[in-house]
């Protein structure tokens, strides 16, 4: 099997979870097993391609666990998008609908300096809200964004679409 078909075999589609009618794509089989998490940082990191990524962010809280190892392995420094409320500091805000709700993320005002390059790295691209409101708080800090990268990509949501702008990577695609 390759390694994306033994990632993606390893994926439990759970029914009506968070809400009736979604297919929730449960990855914590893919994390709790050392080999596969090894692979889907591996074809993560791949999507970097020969860029000098200077950043890695993740959104919360699923996208920290890949964006964090990612970010350890390309030598680069971690960045957290957070739901309001959790950031400490000054921070830029962002309201958004994703696939079952809605909500707000922040980013620390000075989390990145004009100009440093960015890889985005979430677990899951469903309707592209969530990702398109953290490119909207990148764009406030004049952030090179060099590429969005997910593990899993729900492609008969279009989230895509939402994000066309920028160089998008999905290692799985449903
Ligand atoms: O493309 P969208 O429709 O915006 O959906 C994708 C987002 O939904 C999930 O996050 P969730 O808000 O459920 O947070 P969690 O990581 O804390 O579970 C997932 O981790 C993505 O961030
Ligand atoms: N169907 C889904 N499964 C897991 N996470 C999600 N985030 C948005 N839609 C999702």
């Amino acid at each position: 099997m390759s390694k994306t078909a033994e990632l993606q075999a390893a994926i439990r589609d759970v029914a009506d979870f968070p809400k009736p009618g979604i297919i929730f794509k449960d990855i914590t089989p893919i994390l709790s097993d050392g080999k596969l998490f090894r692979q889907a940082i591996d074809l993560l990191c791949e999507t970097a391609g020969d860029r000098k990524i200077d950043k890695v962010v993740g959104i919360d809280a699923r996208g920290f666990i890949f964006a964090a190892a990612v970010a350890d392995r390309l030598g680069a420094g971690f960045i957290p998008v957070r739901k309001k409320g959790k950031l400490p500091w000054k921070t830029h805000q962002a309201a958004y609908s994703l696939e079952y709700g809605e909500a707000v993320i922040e980013l620390h005002e000075d989390a990145i300096k004009p100009g440093e390059t960015v890889l985005l790295v979430d677990d899951l691209l469903a309707t592209g809200g969530t990702a398109a409101a953290a490119v909207s708080l990148l764009e406030k800090l004049d952030a090179d964004l060099v590429g969005i990268s997910f593990l899993i990509e729900l492609t008969f949501l279009h989230g895509r679409d939402n994000l066309s702008q920028h160089p998008i990577h999905s290692i799985l695609s449903y």
